[in-house]
């Protein structure tokens, strides 16, 4: 991948000039949204103010001085760390205007109401992700700037499996390594919103031993790290430049056929996923056109041989006494389409037919989009 990385900051007055990507390293450029961007090579630090500006070095001189008094785009807690436990709670806005008007009030004080929680064990790594639907966005988000990539989830149909398309206005995506932590977030978040929302999904997710999934692979091991998250995560002008600092969420809540998936052998398993079940190693890629495991259908690479990651922070779920068992996705990219583009090759195939195996055990129950703004944009809603 590339490595120079782009920051953006809010500044005061910007000036205007056209933008001009991709933005060589060392470069900056004032956009006419009252933003900068530097391109950041790894051997410049973060802060340091590059020349020469793009076009116009005379600007650049003036507006030094302002980018000393710069506020670094705040976004929602994307990149929290691996919790214990987490709830995935998604909800639908009642029709009602009022409704509308309690969602703002509630949206935009959602950190005060996360501190209520979290200062309770600051070790508990706390953390609530709001995402937002299409269809609500515009409710809600009044007068406010709409994520170019935003559109609902859009079914996908395969030869045999189907990505189903189900409802959702908002997503909590609630965090921490204690679960009266969360349960006690969605008590207060629940009760401030009131008849406002009707809950239609809230799956709580736990850890399972060595970060497993229920079908006893590892999940979570190609995930980007460090500064790469962000990369991966969240908007930056160049992809859109009205909501710097968001990024597109889907979820989806699958069950497994634990029956099926456990009447197969070791190796067959490890077939479907692409990586060894007990050390976790990664498998070789079988040849072109042949069957792909789920690993290398889930790897998206792009016409200049660029990787584009995305961050998931998948759950077990389940109860053994009803005979659920579960994974709940979540994937969070400053990309909608890549997201799209995987779920395309796992339930058409890649080549079309040859589908994901892991969907022969494995059936969701739900799908949706949502976009997490900038903490920042939701604070707009004051
Ligand atoms: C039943 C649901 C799912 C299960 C149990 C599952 C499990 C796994 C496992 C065990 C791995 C290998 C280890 C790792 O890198 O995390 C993996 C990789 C991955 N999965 Fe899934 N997954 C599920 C659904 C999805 C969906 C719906 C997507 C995307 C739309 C997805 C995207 C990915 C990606 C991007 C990777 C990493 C690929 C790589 O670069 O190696 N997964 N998954």
């Amino acid at each position: 991948m590339n490595s120079v990385r782009t920051y953006t900051y809010k500044i005061a007055g910007a000036s205007r000039l056209s933008p001009r990507w991709p933005l060589p390293a060392g470069h900056a450029l004032i956009t006419n949204r009252g933003l900068i961007q530097i391109a950041l090579s790894p051997n410049i630090p973060k802060y340091t103010i590059c020349y020469p500006f793009v076009r116009r070095p005379s600007l650049a001189r003036n507006m030094s001085a302002r980018v000393h008094a710069r506020v670094p785009i705040e976004p929602q807690s994307v990149d929290a760390p691996l919790t214990n436990s987490a709830n995935f709670l998604v909800v639908t806005i009642a029709d009602a205007s009022e409704a509308v008007a309690t969602v703002r009030e509630v949206l935009a004080d959602i950190d005060n109401l996360a501190k209520n929680v979290s200062i309770r064990d600051l070790d508990a790594s706390f953390a609530c992700t709001v995402g937002i639907g299409s269809d609500a966005w515009d409710r809600v988000m009044t007068g406010l700037p709409r994520p170019s990539e935003l559109h609902p989830f859009r079914a996908v149909r395969g030869q045999k499996h189907t990505a189903v398309s189900t409802p959702g206005d908002l997503l909590f995506h609630i965090r921490a390594n204690r679960r009266d932590l969360c349960f006690e977030f969605e008590r207060q978040l629940l009760g401030a919103l009131g008849d406002a929302v009707k809950v239609v999904d809230d799956t709580e997710g736990f850890r399972y031993f060595d970060v497993r999934d229920l079908l006893g692979f590892v999940d979570g091991t190609a995930n980007p790290v460090g500064q790469d998250v962000e990369v991966a995560t969240l908007v930056t002008a160049q992809e859109d430049a009205a909501v710097v600092g968001g990024s597109y969420v889907v979820v989806q809540k699958y069950v497994h056929n634990m029956d099926g998936w456990n009447a197969l052998s070791t190796e067959q398993q490890e077939a479907v996923i692409g990586r060894k079940k007990l050390d976790n190693v990664e498998l070789k890629d079988p040849a072109e056109g042949k069957q792909q495991p789920h690993k290398s259908l889930a790897t998206i690479v792009d016409d200049n041989g660029d990787v584009h990651e995305i961050l998931r922070d998948n759950m077990p779920f389940g109860n053994p006494s009803k005979g659920e068992f579960g994974t709940y996705f979540i994937g969070y990219s400053k990309e909608l389409w890549v997201i799209e583009r995987m779920l395309h090759r796992m339930f058409i195939g890649h080549p079309p037919g040859l589908h994901d195996k892991l969907l022969d055990w494995s059936k969701p129950l739900t799908g949706v989009t949502f976009f997490a703004p900038s903490a920042d944009l939701l604070k707009k809603l004051r």
